[in-house]
């Protein structure tokens, strides 16, 4: 008789699993190479933004209060006394209706508390002296660009854990951050097991199929910030399968194996497990698609044990995996994010278990919808290329109807959530 497996809720696995799971360790890049990482520090304003007061425009740089009287019935002429570019600063003191001929950028000379646009002025030139004319007053601080007035020295700006996206780069190049402390990506490695795998460029034969799996995961493992050492492909063999990943194991900071984790003749996992002396924190899991994933803990590393079939294996990941992952990234929201939305077609079929419908989200103007993508059984490989949610449905003894307001995980974003179990 196979064995009986007790299952035990989805909150439960994911918190045994958190319960190993750590902040890693950070390492010092360049910020050419920060895109997409992780911070390993919080960004700090080490100087105000824009560091000096700048004039936002092309124009003249003035004092105020030398254009009060200035109206179309009485033009106020100044003395240009000399041009600054952006990079440039004014070298001159700027005595009453004396003007500086300021760019876009350049720093405010001392004196000066106005900037007029070079469209409101009239020039001319005579004798050699450059003069421009205006026909309205300015105020103190008009058109000026002032100094903090972006960001003041000492703001924390972005904090460690955050993801470095295009906005980051420009922060850190900004400060200065030319190398930048990030989270150093956790290797991770893989295999598929199964006598029934081909290589990608392989035909088909009776009785096989192509591995997806691994390419799949190692997709994952990417979109969730880590490094993929892929080991191949392992026959169902228990001792090969128990020497490959003892081996694998020594070599990176966790191991994923996909199949042979079920109660059939050849699942060797658990024996795997066994052999090994790993703790099994557990070997089934309320849920559908991945109901027999499992998870060990061995000298000090996990080893994930996601089903065989390539919908588990995927949600298996989502929901296993990638919480550690960011967890090691120092995110402190390291789960998939989660929204409420409505069902756009029925789900009629009850399951004891949860279930994570794989979905494609999508924005109306009657707010979130979730579309389930077609074939969604646990075997199922083609929907998984048009979901980019998970929708949660409790299990019990109903089903869903077009319309329900339900969970959905999201699987395309990088925010993540705190716990989106229930408690
Ligand atoms: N008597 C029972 N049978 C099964 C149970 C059960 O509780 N009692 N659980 C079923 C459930 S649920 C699932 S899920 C699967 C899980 O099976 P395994 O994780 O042991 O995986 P395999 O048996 O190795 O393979 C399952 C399926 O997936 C295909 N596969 C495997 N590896 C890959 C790969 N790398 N790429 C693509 N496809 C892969 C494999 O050919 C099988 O079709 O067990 C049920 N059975
Ligand atoms: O573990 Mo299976 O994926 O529940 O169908
Ligand atoms: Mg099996």
């Amino acid at each position: 008789m196979a064995e009986r497996r007790k299952p035990i809720p989805i909150g439960e696995a994911v918190s045994r699993v958190m319960s190993f799971a750590a902040p890693g360790t950070k390492e010092k890049i360049h910020v050419n190479d920060a895109y997409g990482r992780t911070l390993g520090e919080d960004i700090i304003a080490v100087h105000p933004v824009p560091p000096f007061d700048r004039s936002p425009y092309d124009g003249f740089a003035i004092r105020a209060e030398d254009s009060a009287q200035a109206s179309r019935g009485n033009p106020i002429t100044f003395n240009v006394i000399e041009t600054v570019g952006a990079g440039s600063v004014a070298t001159k003191e700027v005595k009453p209706y004396e003007a500086v001929r300021i760019m876009t950028g350049a720093q405010l000379p001392d004196q000066c508390d106005a900037v007029v646009m070079l469209e409101l002025t009239t020039e001319s030139t005579e004798d050699g002296v450059s003069t421009m004319t205006i026909k309205r007053p300015f105020q103190p601080g008009d058109n000026v660009s002032f100094k903090g007035e972006d960001t003041e020295q000492g703001a924390v700006l972005v904090k460690k854990g955050e993801l470095i996206n295009p906005g980051v780069v420009a922060v850190l190049a900004t400060f200065g951050y030319e190398y930048v402390y990030v989270a150093k990506k956790p290797l991770i490695g893989v295999f598929a097991t199964g006598s029934e795998l081909l290589d990608v460029h392989e035909e088909l034969q009776p009785g096989k199929i192509r591995n997806s799996n691994a390419h799949m995961i190692a997709a994952q493992i990417e979109r969730a910030g880590a490094e993929v050492k892929y080991f191949g492909k392992l026959e169902d063999d228990l001792e090969r399968c128990y020497q490959s990943i003892n081996e694998a194991a020594a070599e990176v900071d966790m191991l994923i194996t996909t199949g042979g984790v079920s109660v059939g003749d050849f699942d060797y996992l658990p024996a795997v497990y066994e052999k090994l002396g790993a703790e099994v924190l557990f070997n089934k899991i309320a849920m559908r698609p991945g109901s027999v994933t499992t998870v060990a803990h061995w000298e000090g590393k996990y080893l994930f044990g996601l089903s065989g079939n390539p919908s588990a294996c995927y949600v298996g990941f989502e929901v296993l995996v990638r919480p550690v992952v960011k967890t090691l990234l120092f995110s402190a929201k390291p789960h998939l994010p989660k929204v409420e939305a409505r069902l756009s077609e029925d789900f009629l079929k009850p399951n004891p278990f949860t279930r994570f419908v794989r979905s494609k989200l999508n924005i109306t103007t009657e707010g979130l919808k979730a579309a389930p993508s077609g074939f969604n059984k646990s075997n199922a490989v083609t929907s998984l290329a048009t979901s980019d949610a998970l929708v949660v449905l409790p299990g019990g003894t109903r089903g869903y109807k077009d319309g329900d307001l339900v969970d959905v995980l999201l699987l395309e974003s990088y925010e993540g959530s705190e716990w989106p179990w229930e408690k």
